[in-house]
């Protein structure tokens, strides 16, 4: 984008400067009128830019990093800023974090910088730009970020014990030595490794807890994530065990395969290479040797360790997925990752409220869902949510607030009412799985996707990116989809009932339908305004159906007859069952007069 509008940016970033044929020529960075720097302002090359005196090269948001002094990610805002572009995507609010005690660092003393140059082979310059310290006699390795002590690791020498200061940030080793500009990067796995590519002259940053999966490095990617995004390629060499192909494998998964290179050195890490001096022209060799990660290349077997032990699980009954909020269904429905599923229903049907109480159902089960309701505002969807959540009518704002800070690192919305384009969704949820590794994403409703009534192929697209986005980021999408009413709504409709496509629900991996008991409610209306009593059989007929009318991977497509709570509008699985409290209050007094 910002390249088709090159001549405009070189004239803004370099007024002095002039057209001359198809570039803008200047005498330098500085942005006096001469001919040395020249910017090409159209064709494929439309942005890229040298400047013939000094040597230096790059493409537009190079030049506006460098015209205006800043770092990459700076110019990055400023250039979002004048091409008027607002980033979609969800927040998580502020979190806190605790900086390092500075109490008793102070500089590297002697047998640990003679250690550093003898025995690893770190120069002092090196350990001078790294800011190196000792602190209780240890070696401290300072995460350093805009000159910010933002966490410390301590290591002691020569044995290799480690400890941290707790509850600091995750965040990367490495950026105090990095200039800002840097638009590839190497990703490793320890500080030393970190310090000795910066000896061979290549960018590194250090994952900050080593390898292996999860939170290892989940939590690193969520703080670290926006400022990544200065970097085109991200070279990993982490260790070639099975921790490491751990580590590997999450972080493309997080940060995007487009970018990521797969780095093998010549020795098992980037200090070992130092130690058994090999040059920097093999490093650098190893560093354009790296392989991108082409889905259709050769994987590793190990690479499918947790894939494995899942499968296994599968077999003896743990078989990995979100599983409906009512004991009774037990196994019989899962929503695994994967896969789509699709919620239907008539207007009214309950379709909204059963989806918030399967949403709640999945929070319990600690996966992270996020929710698009394009049906109501944000407020609005989680004030039903919490009044299922605390069973209660009217929860104590105490109690409002508690399930508020439960949802937490748990849940996400979606924060736009009315319709919303399909990019746009895709977009943040794939922000959200790729950031927050948010697992279950809900849609409610195909309708407000921003699709004209008629257009089925839309629809059917749109249902055909969610399966692909599903399996990209192994997780479960449930989308909520209108029913046509037919001639009454008094029958349980099918997957054949769903508005538009019958394409839609054969996409789909899991099928649905929402239908409320409206015979029921009659007769009972009735019996009222006559002033009887309903008889027994109406009243134990339950309020509700939740019919599974497909499951592609399941041994089963069963029926749950469900009772709705007024109060807490729970679905609840049995006529004279208590609604649950999802989230218990904090203090006894939050349950208040209305004590479920
Ligand atoms: N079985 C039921 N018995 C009584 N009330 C119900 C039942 N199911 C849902 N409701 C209530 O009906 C209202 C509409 O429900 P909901 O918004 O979930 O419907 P929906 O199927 O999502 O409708 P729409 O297609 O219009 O979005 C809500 O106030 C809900 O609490």
């Amino acid at each position: 984008m910002l390249a088709q509008r090159a001549e405009d940016v070189a004239a803004m970033l370099l007024p002095e400067g002039a057209r001359q044929g198809r570039e803008w020529c200047v005498g330098s960075l500085g942005g006096e009128a001469g001919a040395s720097l020249k910017v090409h302002l159209g064709g494929s090359k439309a942005g890229v830019w040298a400047d013939f005196a000094t040597g230096e090269s790059g493409d537009l948001l190079d030049l506006w990093a460098g015209v205006r002094g800043l770092t990459l990610t700076q110019a990055i805002a400023q250039v979002h800023a004048y091409l008027g572009l607002r980033e979609h995507r969800i927040e998580n609010p502020g979190r806190s974090y605790r900086r390092p005690s500075r109490e008793g660092v102070s500089s590297l003393p002697p047998q640990i910088a003679e250690w550093l140059s003898t025995v690893r082979k770190i120069s002092p310059e090196t350990a001078v730009r790294f800011k190196l310290a000792s602190r209780k006699g240890a070696l401290m390795f300072p995460y350093l970020r805009g000159g910010e002590l933002v966490a410390a690791k301590y290591r002691k020498v020569p044995a290799k014990e480690f400890f941290v200061d707790a509850d600091c940030e995750p965040c990367l080793f490495g950026w105090q030595a990095l200039t800002g500009r840097e638009r590839s990067v190497v990703l490793c796995e320890g500080e030393m490794d970190a310090l000795a590519f910066a000896e061979y002259g290549v960018p590194a940053l250090s994952v900050p807890f080593g390898g292996g999966n999860g939170a290892k490095q989940a939590r690193w990617i969520e703080s670290e994530f926006d400022r990544l995004s200065q970097f085109d390629t991200l070279f990993l060499a982490l260790d070639d065990d099975l921790a490491g192909q751990q580590a590997t494998a999450e972080i493309v998964k997080r940060l995007g395969r487009e970018r990521c290179r797969l780095v093998t050195l010549p020795r098992k890490d980037a200090n070992a290479c130092l130690m058994d001096q090999i040059p920097r022209d093999e490093i650098v060799a190893a560093l354009s040797a790296s392989r991108t990660l082409d889905p259709e290349q050769l994987r590793q077997a190990s690479e499918f360790a947790d894939a494995l032990v899942e499968e296994f699980a599968a077999a003896v009954g743990q078989e990995a997925g979100i599983r409906l909020p009512w004991q009774k269904a037990g196994d019989q429905v899962v929503l695994r990752p994967e896969e789509v599923s699709i919620w239907l229903g008539v207007n009214g049907h309950g379709k909204s409220q059963g989806m918030g109480q399967v949403t709640l159902g999945a929070l319990v089960q600690d996966y992270r869902c996020c929710v698009a309701s394009m049906e109501f505002k944000p407020v609005k969807w989680l004030k039903r949510m919490v009044r299922q959540a605390t069973a209660t009518e009217q929860p104590t704002a105490g109690y409002v607030r508690h399930v508020a800070h439960w949802f937490h690192d748990k849940l996400w919305v979606f924060d736009t009412t009315g319709t919303a384009k399909v990019d746009v969704i895709l977009e943040v949820f794939a922000y959200a799985a790729r950031r927050y590794g948010v697992q279950f994403f809900l849609i409610d409703n195909l309708a407000k996707c921003g699709f004209d009534e008629d257009d089925y192929s839309g629809q059917k697209r749109f249902v055909d990116r969610l399966t692909d986005f599903a399996k990209e980021y192994s997780v479960h999408v449930a989308l909520v989809h209108h029913m046509r009413k037919g001639e009454t709504e008094d029958k349980p409709g099918g997957k054949l009932d769903a508005k538009g496509s019958g394409g839609i629900t054969d996409m789909v991996d899991t099928c649905a339908v929402w239908w409320r008991n409206k015979p029921k409610e009659r007769a009972i209306k009735k019996a009222r305004l006559k002033r009887e009593e309903p008889e027994e059989d109406v009243l134990g007929k339950p309020d509700a159906l939740l019919l599974f009318d497909k499951q592609r991977n399941g041994e089963c497509e069963p029926t749950f007859a469900l009772w709705f709570d007024q109060r807490s509008t729970q679905f609840l699985a049995h006529v004279r069952e208590r609604p649950t409290r999802f989230v218990c209050p904090a203090v006894a007094d939050d349950l208040g007069p209305t004590r479920a």
